[in-house]
């Protein structure tokens, strides 16, 4: 296994530290290339850290912000990701970022998903930026243990896209970038909050299975190394 852990006293000194991170990151990206691509995952956990990184002073009219994975749900439903980033993190000084969706309101999902893959293909690779957060099944992105496209969603040497999953735990049926797309990200992080998280986070480490627990394929042989930050 190979990370780095970051651990902090609250949940707010670490969204402060890693929104430092990452506008740091983004603001390189910005003077390296001229532009920077920022993949956020969305659930319960990330709202607070996306308000402090909105308010971060950086060239935000050049970062183009994406999803690590969506539900196949449109931006006004309750479960939408688009909907968690546009409220949270779509404002303040971030409000003139440019955000690509990978839900299109398409006929069927393949569909939405062909779309997004066209669409984030101009971020080109490899992302700036890639946050990523974790299920109680160590589920990562949408990489869900039983996904009926677990493997090809793993598979290193696969395309970079955007794929379909459909999983017991999944709820909807998701739209999430390939293992390719977010394994190699400049900045690769993984932000978990709580004790049952980090129980998760331990379980995964002393084991191999990474189809029994997906998140291992981020903690073992990723080609960058995860930055995991984690608070109580
Ligand atoms: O669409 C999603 O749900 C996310 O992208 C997903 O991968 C998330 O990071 C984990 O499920 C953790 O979610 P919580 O933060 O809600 O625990």
């Amino acid at each position: 296994m190979a990370y780095r852990m970051h651990t902090f006293e609250s949940r707010t000194a670490l969204a402060e530290a890693m929104a430092d991170r990452v506008a740091a990151q983004l603001s390189a990206a910005i003077a390296a290339r001229g532009t920077a691509s920022l993949a956020v995952s969305g659930g319960s956990t990330p709202g607070p850290f996306f308000e402090t990184l909105a308010t971060r002073d950086i060239g935000w009219d050049k970062v183009t912000i994406t999803l690590v994975d969506e539900r196949f749900v449109p931006a006004d439903h309750p479960r939408s990701n688009h909907l968690l980033v546009a409220t949270h993190l779509l404002k303040s000084k971030a409000s003139v970022a440019r955000f690509i969706p990978l839900y299109h309101a398409t006929e069927n999902v393949e569909e939405a998903a062909s779309l997004a893959t066209q669409e984030t293909a101009a971020l080109g690779a490899p992302l700036d930026v890639v946050i990523l957060g974790m299920g109680l099944d160590g589920h990562t992105a949408s990489f869900f243990p039983g996904g009926d496209r677990l493997e090809g969603a793993l598979d290193h040497t696969g395309p970079r896209r955007v794929m379909t999953m459909k999983a017991e735990g999944a709820g909807e049926t998701r739209l999430t970038f390939s293992y390719p797309t977010l394994a190699d990200a400049r900045l690769l992080l993984l932000h978990i909050e709580g004790a049952e998280k980090k129980a998760v986070l331990d379980q995964a480490i002393a084991g191999t299975d990474v189809h029994a627990m997906p998140i291992r394929a981020i903690l073992n042989g990723a080609p960058s190394t995860p930055d995991i930050y984690w608070a109580p």
